[in-house]
């Protein structure tokens, strides 16, 4: 049985660049991904697989447009997670996980009390100016 869900450090990564003969493993979107027997597969070539072997291919994997049976295929190839990973595109402040949204109704909890705060002192404000 294959643990899918290890953690893999940055410098366990970085072992598996395309000098390692023994296996080689690329990153997409902080998953750590074996492409020893897969890049003799790869449509689109063994060197460009190489070329990003050890580090983060994410933004590559992007351009390329790969269709959904190439994300498919990815799943097959998953080792496990990237330690510490952040995402380095800007997708992940469109698409909130549930944590996130733990966050942001903290903060517009924040918000609302702040804004009865604001009408609070205006009424205050607006009844001694009546008073007068
Ligand atoms: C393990 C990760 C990857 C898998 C499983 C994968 C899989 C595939 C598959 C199935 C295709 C055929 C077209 C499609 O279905 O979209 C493809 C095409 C292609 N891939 Fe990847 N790919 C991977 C990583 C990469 C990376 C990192 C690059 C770097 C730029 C890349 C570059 C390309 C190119 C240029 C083509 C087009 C080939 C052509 O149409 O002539 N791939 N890939």
């Amino acid at each position: 049985m294959s643990t899918t869900t290890r953690t893999i450090t940055k410098q366990e990564l970085e072992e598996h660049n395309e000098d390692n003969a023994k296996a080689q493993w690329i990153v997409v979107d902080g998953k750590v991904y074996d492409i020893t027997d897969y890049k003799h597969e790869h449509p689109g070539g063994e060197d460009i697989l190489l070329e990003h072997a050890g580090a983060d291919a994410s933004e590559a994997f992007e351009n390329v447009g790969h269709s959904k049976d190439a994300r498919n295929r990815l799943k097959s190839l998953l080792v496990g997670e990237l330690a510490g990973y952040k995402s380095s595109s800007s997708a992940d402040e469109t698409t909130t996980s549930s944590s996130s949204n733990e966050a942001s109704s903290d903060s517009s909890m924040v918000k609302i009390l702040l804004a009865v705060g604001v009408a609070v002192v205006l009424g205050g404000i607006y009844f001694t100016k009546i008073a007068q």
